[in-house]
């Protein structure tokens, strides 16, 4: 396997509050490939923005460290940065919100070009055009401004915006989830186009898991700043092995009501990350806990079929293993 574009070894990124550290990212390792999609789940509150912005240094972590192509950026300032922004862009739920709405849609394309002085006004006026082309949007979009455009048109904005300098990662955080249902999967579709031509790597960030198991190459569960559970996008679905990703899989609505799952347990409440647990984090709502789990923090281990979880106790990798479990007992 290549080197990684992106690594993160035991990410941390902890916010002081009056009530002491909050651990939002309690240290994470992953690795993000060239070309990869990475999708990451958990609950609201689990840290996944907060991981997002820390591996693009919106956020400076506060412990562990985040190579770029093996360059260590997790400290460097924000002038020594410059050169690596380029490389890494964000698409947020609604990425027009937070620029300057006086701004035209072309003004706001062009904007990072003229940051970097990437080319000259008429150079990147015809770059502007060709992106909001590849967007989908006419070249006229850029003398008008983004709040008189739909959420879907907005979204195309945000993402000519993010790939104006020929990102390598995208961090999409969330980028469908405030647009109608039948444009969300306009976007999707758009943004994996923009992967099969430009050979980018995306995290994606989503609540819709139906969706993810289609894009996403791997995926990623976190629970309570910690990553749980990481697997090929199918294997994940077909045969999780956290009982946490067992229980989100479970919520997922099924369209056929008679092939609806039970309940796979009662979910209880997600413990404050002022507050966390003692030993494995999941343990105060998982139904198999043991006193094992109690006490001590499991490591998040990984097998050669890439599958990796932090569980004393996880599920079998398949029906058939579990029959071998059973018959080795
Ligand atoms: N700047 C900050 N200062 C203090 N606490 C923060 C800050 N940013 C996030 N948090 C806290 O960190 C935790 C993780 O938040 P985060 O937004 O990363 O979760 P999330 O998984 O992305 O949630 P959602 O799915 O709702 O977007 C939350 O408890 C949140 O309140």
């Amino acid at each position: 396997m290549n080197a990684p574009l992106l690594e993160l070894d035991n990410l941390q990124m902890h916010f002081p509050t009056r009530q002491g550290p909050l651990k939002a990212v309690d240290g994470i390792s992953l690795s993000i490939q060239a070309g990869e999609t990475l999708g990451l789940v958990g609950e609201s509150g689990c840290g996944k923005s907060t991981l997002a912005r820390a591996l693009i240094r919106l956020h400076r972590p506060t412990g562990g460290r985040v190579l770029l192509d093996g360059q260590d950026i997790t400290t460097l300032s924000d002038s020594a940065l410059k050169p690596y922004r380029r490389r890494m862009q964000m698409i947020f739920q609604d990425p027009v919100a937070a620029l300057n709405g006086r701004m035209t849609v072309g003004e706001l394309i062009a904007e990072p070009l003229e940051i970097m002085n990437i080319g000259t006004p008429a150079t990147r006026r015809k770059r502007v055009k060709d992106l909001l082309d590849k967007v989908g949007l006419g070249a006229d979009a850029a003398n008008r401004f983004p709040h008189s455009f739909s959420g879907g048109q907005r979204q195309r904005v945000g993402i000519a915006r993010a790939i104006a300098l020929e990102p390598e990662l995208v961090v999409c955080d969330e980028p469908i989830s405030a647009l109608d249902v039948s444009i969300q999967a306009q976007i999707v579709n758009m943004l994996s186009d923009l992967k099969r031509d430009t050979g980018l790597a995306y995290l994606f960030i989503t609540h819709d898991l139906s969706m993810l198991r289609h894009i996403a190459d791997r995926i990623g569960v976190m629970y309570l700043g910690k990553l749980v559970e990481i697997a090929p996008s199918e294997a994940l679905h077909v045969a999780p092995r956290h009982p946490y990703t067992e229980l989100l899989w479970s919520a997922i609505p099924v369209p056929d009501p008679a092939a609806r799952r039970d309940d796979a347990f009662e979910t209880g409440e997600v413990p404050s990350p002022l507050d966390i647990p003692t030993g494995c984090r999941f343990h105060t709502r998982c139904p198999y806990a043991s006193p094992l789990c109690k006490a001590t923090e499991p490591p998040l281990k990984t097998g050669a079929d890439g599958h990796g979880v932090a569980c004393h106790h996880p599920l079998p990798s398949s029906p058939s293993t579990a029959q071998q479990e059973i018959e080795h007992a």
